[in-house]
């Protein structure tokens, strides 16, 4: 998702409801943030007493000529200012332990939440955006807490305080202040319509960026074979202009605001000084009670001048707060039953009945992608499926362990109904190997042992599970490694071949010994004669496991029990590979293009030779 299609974005909640829904994380350390809260306001008064010492010192000990009164007065000036400074460190002080915990509890709530999500939810979203909501909304949203929200109350408490006071001194001063409050608040509703925007459309620029550099630093291989680093940097440098454009913008906003903020205080400090003259120059107002006047005026300014600020920060925490809440609000539509069954000893049966799937995007004129899938594989059957580019034959893998789920109809294993097992059973049932090998940043056994959580990874049956799953994806390479199975593979095993990195993926769904696998296309980088030790491998292993394999080598199909042909979204034939063979000619024709595919590829290969062939011939 990115910040020009927001695709199902909630309505917009008003202001305080948007940000009250940080209030749940924030109850457990209330009284703490209360006392921080206080910690502030008590600082506030205490810099809001020092006018009034000052009235006192200047209005006794200086007009009666006390030199001993003056400097205990100094003194108290002095004592009144530690305590200020006191306070403001208690408050930091008291508020940082609640700030930093609410984010961790957020962003652990965030990742919790990116991993329950269904693959349909990050089919819509971009990485960046997600990356971008996870560390810098969270961030924004801790230091709006520990000190935005904060400030923001104590300040405006203050100016209302300070104003109050102002009139104990002439009531005509009091009142020349807070008037001159008034555009002050038209300026910031103003703003908060403005600004609110311009935040919104800045995080999410900012997590499009975030999205473009990651896709970069993921495709940097494909960027430099093909020479387009000057192209994405283009891509990127409009990204960024757009970025900097709308900043400028918030910029803008801000600056106009602070001008009215700035300007403000400015001309009723003026216009207070002309009046305060004139009543003192009338005998209205003494000149302790004038300094004191403008010793609080003074003092109002940092708080005035602030609330611009103060309020964009407000604005940015409530952008931050609806964009993390609108990952926590998606919908998990995969989830686990609220009565689960159990099946503690499967046989491994998988049916798909009447299956039917759809993408999301799908238009609505286009039929179902699986348009009523009906198969039955055996307990410890291994079933090839074959079709062509496009079938639906990967989406057809995703449906057992409940990646997607079926639109229609339902896939089932020993007879339950995947979606009647509660996921994190279903998946220790059936295990997955992808096309894709995906592997972590983490040693080779770790990523080799992934799915067994039940075993202690330094213990003896997990070195024994985990040099078994290695012997059967012929992964001996492994050992080679500079540190063997304890070697850190980079980020996604970017350090290893792709046939490697299928190996040990391969090794992966294998340790998990799963009753059921379900393989897509596992082997497709490895050499046919590799590919052929692993399946006899796989066969003796995994004897009682059912295994349905996407394949697209003949060998592949050659070594499964039966074939199952996808076609138009259904199966259309099921059978032994030499009764397709010879009863169906769609199966002929895919098998022929399998077999156009390995020419081409084997062709590729030999080329090399050929050209040495070439070679040797002219120099002959
Ligand atoms: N996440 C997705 N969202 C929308 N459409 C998708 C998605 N993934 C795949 N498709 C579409 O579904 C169709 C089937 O894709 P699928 O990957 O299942 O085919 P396949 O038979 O495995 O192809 P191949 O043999 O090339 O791997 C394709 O038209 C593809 O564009």
């Amino acid at each position: 998702m990115s910040a020009d299609t927001e695709l199902g974005a909630p309505a917009r909640l008003p202001l305080f409801k948007a940000l009250a829904r940080l209030i749940p994380y924030a109850q457990k350390d209330f009284p703490r943030i209360l006392l921080g809260a206080l910690s502030a306001l008590g600082a506030s008064i205490v810099a809001l007493l020092i006018p009034t010492a000052l009235e006192w010192i200047v209005d006794g000990p200086i007009a009666s000529g006390a030199t001993r009164a003056v400097v205990w007065g100094a003194l108290a000036v002095l004592g009144l200012g530690l305590l200020e400074a006191g306070l403001v460190w208690l408050r930091r002080w008291l508020i940082l332990a609640p700030a930093t915990a609410i984010e961790y509890n957020l962003r652990q709530k965030f990742y919790n939440r990116l991993q329950k999500l269904p693959i349909e939810f990050h089919d819509r979203w971009q990485g960046g955006q997600l990356l971008s909501r996870m560390m810098q909304d969270l961030n924004v949203i801790r230091r709006w807490l520990a000190f935005g929200l904060i400030m923001l109350v104590v300040n405006l408490l203050t100016v209302v305080i300070g104003s109050v006071m102002l009139f104990q001194w002439h009531w005509a001063l009091g009142t020349i202040f807070v008037v001159s409050g008034i555009p002050l608040w038209i300026s910031a509703l103003r703003f908060e319509r403005t600004y609110g925007r311009l935040a919104r459309m800045s995080q999410d620029q900012q997590g499009d960026l975030a999205t473009s550099v990651e896709q970069s630093v993921h495709g940097i291989r494909v960027l430099k074979a093909f020479g387009r680093g000057g192209h994405a940097l283009k891509n990127f440098r409009e990204q960024a202009e757009t970025l900097r454009g709308t900043e400028m913008r918030k910029a803008g906003a801000i600056a106009r605001v602070d001008f009215i903020l700035v300007l403000m205080p400015e001309l009723a400090f003026a216009a207070s000084l002309a009046t305060g003259i004139w009543l003192a120059a009338q005998g209205e107002l003494d000149i302790a009670q004038l300094l004191a006047f403008f010793a609080m005026a003074t003092i109002l300014r940092w708080p005035i001048e602030s609330i611009g600020f103060l309020f964009s920060f407000l604005l940015d925490a409530r952008t931050a707060t609806d964009r993390v809440w609108e990952v926590f609000d998606s919908v998990d539509t995969i989830t686990d039953p609220e009565q689960p069954v159990s099946i503690p000893e499967p046989r491994g049966a998988l049916a798909f009945e009447g299956a039917h799937f759809r993408y999301q995007d799908a238009r609505d004129h286009e039929p179902d992608l699986l348009d009523g899938i009906d198969l039955a594989l055996e307990p410890g059957e291994t079933m090839a499926l074959v079709g062509l580019t496009g079938s639906g034959k990967t989406t057809l893998t995703t449906l057992p362990t409940r990646l997607y789920d079926v639109t229609a109809g339902r896939v089932t294993l020993d007879g339950v109904d995947v979606r009647q097992l509660r996921l994190v059973e279903l998946r220790t049932h059936i295990a997955t190997a992808f096309e894709d090998a995906t592997l972590f940043s983490a040693s080779v056994r770790e990523n080799v042992l992934l799915g067994r959580d039940d075993l202690d990874i330094a213990s003896d049956e997990a070195e024994r599970v985990m040099n078994e799953a290695l012997a059967v994806a012929q992964a001996s390479f492994v050992y080679e490694l500079p540190d063997g199975v304890d070697t850190m593979i980079g980020e996604e095993g970017m350090s290893l071949s792709g046939g490697q990195r299928q190996r040990l993926a391969l090794a992966r769904a294998v340790a998990a010994r799963p009753k059921v696998i379900v393989m897509d296309d596992p082997l497709s980088a490895l050499d046919v004669n590799t590919e052929e030790r692993v399946q006899a491998e796989l066969k003796r292993v995994l004897a009682g496991t059912t295994a349905l394999v996407v394949a697209h080598r003949p060998s592949t199909v050659a070594l499964a029990d039966r074939v199952a042909l996808l076609q138009n979204g259904r199966i259309v034939e099921v059978g032994t590979h030499s009764e397709l063979m010879a009863r169906s000619a769609d199966y002929r024709s895919v098998l022929s293009s399998f077999e156009d595919e390995e020419r081409e590829e084997s062709a590729q290969r030999t080329d090399p030779t050929s050209a040495i062939d070439i070679i040797q011939e002219a120099d002959r």
